[in-house]
């Protein structure tokens, strides 16, 4: 079977055993340099139109928790920035660590966030998420860094949602929710052409990594750390740790929005 997780014997070392594309030439997460990032003036402004009514439930994966969105018109969407056309909300989800000193997936110049949102949208042009998930151009994710300060009242509202989903599989609504309110000011990114970070690692993500972060505090942290891998009966694991290093660039070009 493709069990994968974080741990010794079947974390990220590991997963090129199951999922050979795990050595591929546009891997993610990786670790963004500025100095070396190319300002690309043909980079348009990045627009997000969120519509809090598409927020549909918040799962606990077994490997992070994700909030659900419906996707069967526009109403939540991305477009501009580094993508042609238009990509639909489906899901966000978190990566932290078990420590304030790890947790995010992407990397600036070799630091590490205690946690990193990412903002999962799929291309327009193919009929369903599925299909779009496989195509190169077929996935938009907005990485966002969380970053140890002031307790951040908009992440409270999904942080107060865990308690009913603490063990793998368990799901319940999560409704009127807007997840513009997680994004910092200012929208300057970084982008390059990259993966899915978890298998099936597949290479189809368009990354659009926002430049500042947003606050998080400790005791919302120690929250994101209550969360189990493990199923209810199942010896518990806590979720923590779940992100996988930065991959080899290969000669990938990241690109600047801004000076
Ligand atoms: C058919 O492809 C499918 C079907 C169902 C779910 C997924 N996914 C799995 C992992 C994964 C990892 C993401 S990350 N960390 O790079 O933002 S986003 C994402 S997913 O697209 O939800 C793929
Ligand atoms: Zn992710």
């Amino acid at each position: 079977s493709h069990a994968w997780g974080y741990g010794s014997n079947d974390g990220p070392e590991k997963w090129a055993e199951s999922f050979p594309i795990a050595n591929g030439p546009r891997q993610s997460p990786i670790d963004i340099v500025p100095t070396q990032a190319q300002n690309d003036p043909s980079l348009k402004q990045l627009k997000l139109k969120y519509d809090p009514a598409t927020a549909k439930g918040i799962l606990n994966n077994g490997h992070s928790f994700q909030v659900d969105f419906t996707d069967d018109d526009n109403s939540s969407t991305l477009a501009g920035g580094p993508v042609t056309g238009i990509y639909r909300l489906r899901q966000f989800h978190f990566h932290w660590g078990s420590s304030d000193d790890k947790g995010s997936e992407h990397t600036i110049a070799g630091t590490k966030f205690p946690c990193e949102l990412h903002l999962v949208h799929w291309n327009t042009k193919y009929p369903n998420f599925g299909e779009a998930a496989s195509k190169p151009d077929g996935l938009a994710v907005v990485g966002v860094f969380l970053k140890i300060g002031s307790a951040n009242s908009r992440l409270q509202k999904v942080l107060d949602a865990l308690d009913d989903i603490r063990s793998k599989g368990r799901q319940t609504t999560f409704t009127n929710f807007d997840p513009k309110t997680l994004l910092p000011a200012s929208l300057d990114f970084w982008t390059y052409e990259g993966s899915l970070t978890t298998p099936p690692l597949l290479e189809s993500v368009t990354w659009i990594v926002l430049k500042d972060p947003i606050s998080v505090s400790p005791a919302q942290m120690a929250k994101f750390r209550s969360l189990l891998f493990t199923s209810e009966g199942e010896a518990s694991s806590c979720m923590v740790d779940n992100f996988r290093p930065p991959q080899p660039l290969k000669g990938r070009k990241v690109r600047a929005s801004f000076k």
